[in-house]
């Protein structure tokens, strides 16, 4: 007799830190449960977060690092801040093992989970008391203390998973980047390209050994990756476990990876700004990847190439409405007619009502596209897909004096950008003039430097309180007419616009316009070029749809 052993297909699923903080509860008892009947699971947990990711655990530990760095006047408020953390992971495990369904079978590890959180905390004060003697961390140290604040997740996730009958251990990733490339990290890490795609695929390769040393229990990984030889903040910024569970996806060669968030999926426009966006039910990776870029923080900007490389679709999902569909962005926009995504397992029951977007009618929706014949993102839109906002920009304006030879002054102009670490978002040139729209730097030392600088070159004009408006669309550059359609939105609301910039990107056009202005060049965009009809235009007739897209 011949057997077959079924193998499930794998699945990742990452976990952002204000849905832990906020449905531990759903997730442990519901969510992850669910999936692991079909599928072999990891998941990658983020720090928690009570309502706010400002008001978070990474942040805290940020602070608990501006406390160190004070010196020693700043002691009494470092070990309250460490407790204050501590105590924030101690209610989160207390009120999910004193739910009324849960059976008192696990008390033992419960008080193991308060033991370790306890022994946690206090190992970082002691490190944090006696950096504070010095009074400065290097940036190893301080990405040192930022992965406490996945780990404790991590830990209490796994504690919890496992009280409710799903075998589940955590996987510290705080060492892997020295597990992969020994102590001669800096020297192989500029051998592969100052980490570029190569470097993340050698470390998928280190997080699958690990992965695949949990058996049969749930591998819960660290969002947090790593020390790495400038910090991870500096190199990948907040948001970094996006990018871990993209390189967990890849690791084993995940049938999808999927994130899960508070909204939805991706929307016509931030649906907090914007009350009549729609949620998109596929976007291509170029999409995701521009409307992340300039201001629609729903996924980190390094995740896509991660994936896409490996043709991994990803899909964002909403931890309070879990059957919905969400929304699918696949690797390519190819691959949509060919990656068959996963059905959420039912019955899985949604915690909230509350949101904007629909599922059942997005599903339903989605179904009625496959039948059809429009296939995800292969579907063309004859409209662009999204609008989106970056705040806190700023313009410089730079007139080149006549005696400075036009082809070297761009070059130095950038020359100067980089000494000063000012990131530019965008560009537009004629002989003499270049115009630049920056992100506002942290140090504002910074911009007097860069100013005195360009100062040499000619006159400069700087003007602050500036946001970058972005039209998205697969293939916009062929929808003829779209941007005179944009500037007569704006012009019809009569917004200003400081700079324009199209070409760079197929799929984007730029503007820049005052920060107050921002919201309104959005909702007027949304309306007139999306044609999107605002909430009381669809009060006021019949709208069909209303989630075709
Ligand atoms: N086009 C967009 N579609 C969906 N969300 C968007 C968009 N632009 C901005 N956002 C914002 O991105 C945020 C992403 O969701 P959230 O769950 O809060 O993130 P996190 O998991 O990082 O805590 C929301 O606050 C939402 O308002
Ligand atoms: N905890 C980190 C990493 C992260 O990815 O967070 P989140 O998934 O909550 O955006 C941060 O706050 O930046």
């Amino acid at each position: 007799m011949v057997t077959t052993v079924v193998t499930k297909p794998w699945l990742v699923q990452k976990y952002g830190g204000t849905s832990l903080g906020k449905l531990l509860d759903n997730i442990c008892c519901s969510i992850i449960p669910q999936y692991a009947m079909g599928h072999n699971l990891i998941v990658v947990c983020s720090a928690l977060s009570g309502t706010l990711k400002a008001s978070g655990t990474t942040s805290l530990l940020l602070q608990c690092i501006a406390f160190a760095e004070l010196g020693v006047d700043a002691q009494k408020r470092l070990i309250d801040l460490v407790d204050l953390i501590r105590d924030n992971h101690l209610h989160v495990l207390e009120a999910f093992a004193s739910a009324p369904t849960r059976v008192a079978t696990h008390t033992q590890l419960y008080e193991d989970t308060v033991a370790g959180v306890k022994r946690e905390c206090e190992g970082l004060k002691r490190f944090l008391l006696a950096a504070q003697i010095v009074g400065e961390l290097s940036p190893r140290s301080k990405d040192r203390v930022i992965a406490l604040g996945e780990k404790l997740a991590c830990m209490i996730v796994a504690a919890c998973l496992t009280s409710v009958g799903t075998p589940a251990k955590p996987v510290f990733l705080d060492n892997i980047i020295s597990s992969a490339f020994g102590s001669s990290i800096h020297d192989q890490v500029a051998a592969l390209e100052r980490l570029g795609p190569k470097f993340y695929h050698v470390l998928a390769g280190q997080i699958s050994g690990e992965i695949r040393q949990c058996g049969q229990e749930i591998p819960i990984v660290t969002g947090f990756f790593g020390i790495m030889p400038d910090s991870l903040l500096q190199t990948v910024g907040r948001g970094y476990s996006d990018l871990c569970a993209a390189m967990c996806a890849v690791a084993v060669g995940a049938e999808e990876l999927q994130i899960w968030k508070e909204v939805d999926g991706i929307f016509t426009a931030d649906p907090r700004k914007v009350p009549s966006a729609r949620l998109l039910s596929t976007v291509t990776a170029e999409e995701a990847t521009e409307l992340t870029y300039y201001g629609s923080e729903v996924i980190h900007p390094l995740t896509m190439d991660q994936i896409s490389d490996a043709c991994i679709p990803l899909r964002l999902k909403n931890v309070f409405k879990p059957s919905g569909h969400g929304t699918i962005i696949y690797p390519s926009a190819d691959d949509s007619a060919s990656i068959s995504p996963i059905t959420p397992p039912s019955p899985l029951s949604d915690s909230s009502e509350g949101l904007e977007g629909s599922s059942r009618a997005t599903t339903a929706i989605s179904s009625f596209m496959l039948k059809n014949g429009y296939h995800g993102a292969q579907q063309e839109r004859r409209k662009p897909t999204a609008v989106t906002v970056k705040d806190d920009i700023l313009l410089i304006n730079v007139v080149c004096n006549r005696h400075i030879k036009s082809q070297g002054f761009l070059t130095q102009v950038f020359d100067r950008l980089e000494r000063n670490k000012i990131g530019v978002d965008l560009v537009t040139t004629s002989e003499r003039h270049v115009s630049l729209a920056v992100q506002s730097p942290g140090d504002p030392s910074a911009l007097l430097r860069l100013k005195e600088d360009f100062e040499r070159f000619g006159q400069v004009a700087i003007s602050p309180n500036m946001a970058i408006v972005t039209v998205v669309g697969h293939k916009m550059r062929n929808m003829t007419g779209v941007s005179n359609e944009i500037l007569s939105a704006l012009a019809s609301a009569k917004i200003s616009i400081y700079l324009t910039s199209q070409g760079a990107s197929k799929i984007n056009i730029s503007l820049v316009v005052g920060a107050d202005d921002a919201l309104a060049a959005m909702s007027a965009i949304h309306s007139e070029v999306l044609k999107i009809p605002t909430h009381r235009e669809q009060e006021n007739r019949f709208i069909p749809g209303p989630w075709l897209y």
